[in-house]
């Protein structure tokens, strides 16, 4: 198997006029790895997603994934990337099947392979019988589904979700991380998980914890809590972020 990693960061710096929003930051994830992202408001959370997707180039530092980069190769990463912004990317009036159709077009997938596919991710979203609703008539937590089965609809190798979990209760939060991190491990999909809530990613095979653009801790779980002196990872976050989990 090829342990390559599916994102390597190394020294990345983004700067919006005077504010550096990333200072500096490292970040390497392995195939089928399931990473949270921590970090209160302002962190950089977002600006990192951004770099990733290579909506705009760094200001230094190296970005690399599958081995690549956007430079080099942009249509080879967007192949296999797949992003879940914190905005709604999909269309109201339109029905889950049409806009996921759109989409998987976008990659060139069409005709019966696209349709099955589509019909796969909403059986595993336990969506199959919405596929002809028009998204407006769905629930927050079955809009959400609908954004990150959009972003499944390549097949990514990496999945980088920023604050996925939004506007959702906490039943919903907890099933909504519990089927990616059974996705991820079943079908060998890496994560990428932002979120500013602990409990969301206290199983994670790593967590990386970002504060003003640094990271100031990363590791397993585990391994952050000990290096802490924690009780467990909300306290450890607290220790070492200097922020309170909201
Ligand atoms: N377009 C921009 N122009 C100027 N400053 C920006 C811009 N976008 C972000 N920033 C600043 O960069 C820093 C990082 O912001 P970013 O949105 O990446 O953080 P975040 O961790 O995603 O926060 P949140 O959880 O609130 O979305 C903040 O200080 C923010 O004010």
């Amino acid at each position: 198997m090829n342990d390559a990693p599916v994102l390597n960061l190394k020294g990345v710096v983004k700067r919006y006029g005077a504010v550096t929003a990333l200072d500096g930051v490292d970040l390497e994830i392995g195939p089928g790895q399931f990473v949270g992202l921590l970090g209160p408001n302002g962190a950089g959370k977002s600006t990192l997603f951004q770099v990733i997707a290579g909506l705009f180039a760094p200001d230094a530092g190296d970005v690399q994934l599958f081995g690549t980069t956007h430079r080099a190769n942009g249509p080879a990463i967007r192949r296999r990337l797949g992003v879940v912004f914190q905005e709604r990317s999909v269309d109201l009036d339109m029905s889950i099947r049409a806009n996921l159709r759109f989409h998987g077009r976008l990659f060139g997938i069409g005709g019966a392979a696209l349709d099955a596919r589509i019909d796969a991710l909403a059986v595993q979203f336990g969506a199959a019988s919405l596929l002809a609703r028009p998204v407006r008539n769905l629930s927050g937590g079955q809009q959400r589904k609908v954004e990150i089965a959009r972003a499944l609809i390549n097949e990514p190798d990496l999945l980088i979700m920023d604050e996925p979990s939004a506007g959702l209760d906490t039943p919903s939060r907890r099933a909504l991380v519990a089927d990616m991190r059974a996705l991820s491990q079943s079908q060998g999909r890496a994560i990428l998980w932002a979120t500013h809530l602990v409990d969301e990613v206290d199983e994670a095979d790593a967590v990386v914890m970002l504060r003003q653009g640094q990271v100031v801790a990363a590791g397993t779980p585990a391994e952050l809590i000990r290096q802490a002196g924690a009780e467990d990872l909300t306290d450890a976050y607290s220790r070492l972020t200097g922020s309170a989990d909201q």
